[in-house]
């Protein structure tokens, strides 16, 4: 399988070696990434995508098909049961349960990507015959297991009816295959089982199939006796086909909303189903049998095609009046399934808005959804078309004015023009896209083949664990060790929910209930970068600069340490104009950001010791894959070292939110990161953020490993290890662990997983108070009351701050006015970027005459 065409040849054919490359298609790179490398592709159109929502109308598999779709040609992937497997050399490599997972197909690029949660595939066919014949296999293969899936959550009702235990041997579960083995399954309250079996004996679970089976046996024989009545009388055949087709779109206009206006009203998906195949069928019709522009209706149909002028014999006669009565029983039986379905809706609906079946199933019904993942495919579906939309509008901001989680059917929000808290914008990128490509997805220019990676990681974790761990020694900063209050659980927050009640709206526009929130801000998640600046104190006062840069490289990696244990909040995304300072004369350091753009949202930060000064500006893109949110970082880092007036530049790689809706969500970094330094080409650096490899184990997560190149390209220095476990470098005069994090607190989660250096962050101490802006993050009322564990308060407060920016916002655009940033300004730098400098401003303010005394902004 490909991913981009000539740049993956390139890299397959190097990275496996031997790799036997298919005729049609390449194995998927999925180990090593480049964060860099996605920008060399062109972006295809969004609209070419397309998120399956199977079955595709044309085809006509069962899943039976599937048990055997080793197409020829097609590289070394197949679908077994319920695997998609990936060899190479004879040894299965990984596979993915391709029933689970969200398949998007972009048929122009010849693309198809699948993304269970924990791995991401993109595929690209050679040929479109090829990608057709993958589509068509993994569709009917997605059918074949949510029809069985269906069955199983039918057999899972059935056995609580009888207050059986799931996980009993003979269960249907057992046949569900490995992915859940070992999972506990739902443990039945009597209760809810009594409920839920009274349910089950008031209706006959097979009445619908029943009736339907019956309906098609009928249609089957009224097709029978028009083709017969239509030979006899007009000499011409009636296509099968044809009348196959007006019954089925027949069915499909029984969907369609009475009110036909150029608008789309109503369920979205049954119109959107409907007008695709509606396009696809009428534009067929129209061309294949003489129909004309519009589908007539079965008895309209019957009439134009099989009513002679007058019957010609008795045979026909009787024809006719076989066809009558058929048709008569046709109509009855559809009424009674009609009926039952309506009735089966009917209980479902009264099932789901009974509180107390509601809430005390909710972790059950829960569990079954996430088994069959039928209704939440077709969530996936939705929320995957929100997130293809740009965020760029006025009209994002947002106010979810009912934050409480609601369990309760769909809701629209009336309010147009609101401001949010952009996960607020976790959403919170510059823009949100369907991704034709992605950092992890692209073809990655490095060269080494795995083997040689793993052999590498094996060893630095072994010298890692050699060094000497860091003391879990609290030093005396003189500053808090505790927050104020735990963490919030929010495990009962079902963000499925949340986003299928914000239909229509770009992920990034959906505000989040203040229980998803941890109390730092975006600006102090940035400044938490610095947690390892000892590392750059380290560089500054190292002659030789090799070594120096694998300080430098040290340092880049020690900044993704925190996203261990950081992902089930997300920060607050700062207002426009909030700042935040940070100085610690421990550190030697002083730091200042402040929010200068908000859409996009980018935050600037500059921090300044006797050694070294750091800047960046953050901003980003989303990519959302249906499990998965891609944070594709775009600024760069900065890092002057005073001693040796040396200027070093990086990128960020991306970070990836794995099961982003799930409570098994994780974190991931992944890509290339380059280290140049500006004021001199003696030395390079090229750090990999290797991607987790789906065939490892868990040793194999979180791994990095670098090189110090020399301006030749050769390797000086070559280091390795875990962005969360530390940094070992083999190739110093005294072979050392450079980096180690620093241990967590006791506790720490309970107290959203922070740090010691996180929880001395938002500290507001009375003697630091006066001294702050009034925009300055800890003075922002509702993160303060989030830090207390007011949640309730942190809710409504948090509305009124969001409400207030909105309401100053427009002010400024009425009057034409653009916000300017009070400390830091837009340049571009040497490489024609776009970026923001510390205007110099902020300390010299607050030293004199002091915050009290200027004007500031007033943002809450
Ligand atoms: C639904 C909610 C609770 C999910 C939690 C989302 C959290 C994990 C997300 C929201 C915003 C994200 C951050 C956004 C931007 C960056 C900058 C990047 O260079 C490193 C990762 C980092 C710092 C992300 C880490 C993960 C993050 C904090």
């Amino acid at each position: 399988m490909d991913y981009h065409g000539s740049t993956v040849d390139h890299v397959q054919s190097q990275a496996s070696g031997v790799e036997k490359v298919s005729s049609g298609w390449h194995k998927p790179t999925h180990s090593r990434s480049s964060s860099t490398a996605s920008s060399r592709h062109s972006r295809l159109n969004i609209k070419d995508w397309e998120v399956m929502d199977d079955f595709p109308a044309d085809l006509n598999l069962t899943g039976e098909n599937m048990q055997d779709a080793n197409t020829p040609g097609i590289c070394e992937e197949k679908i077994t049961d319920l695997f998609f497997q990936q060899f190479s050399k004879g040894k299965m490599h990984g596979a993915l349960d391709v029933s689970l997972a969200v398949m998007s197909v972009n048929k122009k690029a010849r693309r198809i990507d699948l993304d269970a949660g924990g791995i991401l595939y993109h595929m690209k066919a050679k040929t479109p015959d090829l990608y057709h014949t993958w589509v068509t296999k993994l569709s009917a293969h997605r059918t074949y297991k949510k029809n069985e899936a269906a069955h199983v959550h039918n057999g899972f009702l059935q056995a609580l009816s009888h207050g059986s235990h799931l996980s009993h041997k003979n269960s249907p579960m057992q046949d569900m295959g490995t992915s859940y083995v070992g999972e506990p399954l739902p443990c039945v309250n009597p209760a809810i089982n009594g409920k839920v079996s009274a349910w089950l004996q008031t209706q006959e679970p097979d009445i619908c199939a029943q009736e339907l089976t019956r309906c098609q046996m009928e249609l089957n024989e009224l097709q029978r006796l028009v083709q017969k009545l239509h030979s006899l009388e007009s000499g011409q055949v009636v296509n099968n086909g044809d009348l196959q087709r007006i019954i089925s779109m027949q069915n499909l206009l029984l969907d369609k909303p009475k009110k036909k206006t150029g608008k789309i009203l109503g369920h979205s998906r049954t119109l959107s189903r409907v007008e695709a195949l509606g396009m696809l069928s009428s534009s067929h019709l129209n061309s294949s049998s003489h129909l004309g522009t519009s589908v007539p209706s079965i008895p309209d149909y019957v009439s134009t095609q099989a009513t002679p002028p007058a019957p010609t014999s008795s045979e026909s006669k009787k024809l006719h009046q076989d066809i009558c009565s058929m048709s008569l029983k046709v109509h009855a039986s559809l009424c009674t399934a009609h009926e039952t379905l309506a009735q089966e809706r009917q209980r479902l609906l009264e099932a789901w808005s009974s509180r107390e079946l509601h809430q005390t199933t909710s972790a059950q019904i829960n569990n079954l959804c996430s088994l069959a993942e039928l209704d939440v495919k077709s969530r996936h579906t939705k929320i995957h078309k929100l997130s293809v939309s740009t965020d760029s509008s006025e009209e994002s901001f947002r106010t979810v004015l009912q934050r409480k989680v609601c369990h309760c059917l769909p809701r629209t929000y009336s309010s147009s023009a609101e401001y949010f808290d952009a996960c607020d914008e976790l959403m919170c990128a510059s823009s949100s896209e369907m991704s034709d490509e992605s950092g992890l997805s692209d073809g990655s220019s490095n060269s080494e083949p795995d083997e040689a990676y793993a052999m590498a990681s094996r060893k630095y974790r072994a010298s890692l664990s050699k060094a000497p761990p860091k003391l879990n020694t609290i030093k005396n900063t003189g500053r808090r060790a505790i927050l104020p209050a735990v963490c919030p659980d929010n495990s009962h927050v079902g963000l499925m929910t949340i986003l299928y009640n914000n239909i229509g709206k770009d992920l990034s526009r959906v505000s989040m209930p203040a229980a998803l929130n941890e109390p730092v801000c975006l600006l102090q998640r940035l400044c938490e970068e610095l947690e390892y600046s000892d590392l750059l104190d380290t560089a500054n006062h190292t002659d030789d600069p090799y070594q120096r840069m694998v300080y430098i490289a040290a340092f880049a990696i020690s900044g993704y340490a925190t996203a261990q244990y950081r992902n089930r909040y997300k920060p607050f995304n700062p207002v426009l104009g909030e700042t935040f300072e940070c100085i610690r004369e421990d550190r030697g350091f002083h730091y200042i950001s402040e929010q200068v753009s908000h859409h996009p949202p980018i935050s600037a930060c500059h921090a300044e010791s006797d050694n070294f000064n750091f800047w960046q500006d953050q901003r980003w893109k989303n990519k959302f894959w249906g499990k998965s949110l891609e944070i594709m970082p775009t600024g760069m880092v900065n890092v002057t070292l005073k001693k040796y007036g040396e200027h070093y530049e990086w990128n960020k790689v991306v970070t990836c939110i794995h099961n982003v809706l799930s409570q098994q969500r994780y974190l991931e970094h992944y890509g290339e990161v380059i280290i140049r330094n500006l004021k001199s080409s003696v030395c390079t650096c090229k750090i990999t953020f290797v991607k987790s490899r789906y065939w490892g184990s868990d040793g194999s997560k979180n791994e990095v490993q670098g090189q110090v190149l020399d301006e030749t390209g050769n390797v000086v220095h070559r280091f390795g290890g875990f962005w969360h476990e530390g940094i070992f470098c083999d190739t110093l005069p005294n072979p050392q662990c450079i980096w180690k994090p620093n241990p967590q607190p006791k506790n720490y989660m309970l107290y959203y997983g922070f740090s010691r250096f996180a929880i001395e962050m938002n500290e507001l101490t009375p003697d630091l108070k006066p001294l702050l802006p009034p925009t300055d993050t800890r003075l922002r009322p509702d993160q303060r009351l989030l830090e207390e564990g007011k949640i309730e308060e942190t809710d409504k407060k948090k509305d009124e701050v969001e409400e207030n920016q909105r309401e100053w916002r427009k002010i400024i655009a009425k009057r034409g006015e653009e916000h300017i940033p009070r400390f830091f300004r837009k340049t571009l730098d040497a490489a024609g970027r776009e970026v923001w400098l510390y205007n110099g401003t902020y300390w010299k303010i607050r030293e004199n005459p002091g915050f009290v005394n200027v004007k500031n902004l007033e943002l809450w």
